[in-house]
């Protein structure tokens, strides 16, 4: 009920929450993303044991975000961040070819789990700015975004350290924009996490 109050008042007066959890292996760049998303600023970070969350907010959206620590050992507590996730980041090291099939793995694993099936999927394909890195095309192919069905994703490059991007591309160009209407979803979720942050551009 108090839940129920909390959002008719959140409509009226035009805001919304959204609950979002950033995963990805370990040494991806997820607590370095969090805090540019947060602060702006890149600031040194330990690899992460349990979580750390920041509220982040964009126009009148306000994005929890929940970063988990991306360890072997501790993916299996992954899970308990799923119940009413509106949206997933998930981190990608791009300069990390030997770990792309774990990657793609895990990350099938998370968007099928019956939690997450309405989640839309952001994918920032991290590193970009090192020599040798694969392009988010690749990263793409690499976690089998291009298969995935009724799902709305985008994936960006990024380069967490100097705030800018490479190239994207977002799931309704494969199917010509023609559900428009759910696209603006997405579209928010790209805007507000990237754009207003430095971390990405979106496309169009
Ligand atoms: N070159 C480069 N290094 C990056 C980038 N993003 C993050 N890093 C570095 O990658 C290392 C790991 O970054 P973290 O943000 O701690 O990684 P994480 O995904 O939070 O790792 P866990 O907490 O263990 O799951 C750090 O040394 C970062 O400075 C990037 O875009 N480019
Ligand atoms: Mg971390």
């Amino acid at each position: 009920m108090g839940q129920a109050f909390r959002k008719l008042f959140d409509t009226f007066f035009g805001n919304s929450e959204m609950r979002v959890v950033m995963l990805g292996l370990d040494a991806a760049g997820k607590t370095t993303i969090l805090y540019k998303l947060h602060i702006g600023e890149v600031l040194s970070t330990v690899p992460t044991i349990g979580f750390n969350v920041e509220k982040v907010q964009y126009k009148n959206v306000i994005f929890t975000v929940w970063d988990v620590g991306g360890q072997e050992k501790l993916r299996p507590l992954w899970r308990h961040y799923f119940n009413n996730t509106d949206g997933l980041i998930y981190v990608v090291d791009s300069l990390d070819r030997e770990r792309i099939g774990k990657a793609k793995a895990e990350f099938q694993a998370i968007i099928r789990d019956p939690f997450m099936l309405n989640a839309v999927i952001l994918v920032f394909a991290n590193k970009q700015d090192m020599k040798g890195a694969m392009s988010p095309m690749e990263v793409c192919e690499g976690l089998g975004l291009y298969d995935l069905k009724n799902r709305k994703w985008h994936i960006q490059g990024t380069c967490a350290l100097k705030g800018n991007v490479g190239g994207g591309c977002c799931w309704d160009e494969l199917i010509g924009g023609e559900r428009e209407g759910h696209l603006v979803g997405t579209r928010i979720w790209v805007v507000a996490l990237t754009t207003s942050v430095g971390l990405g551009v979106e496309k169009n």
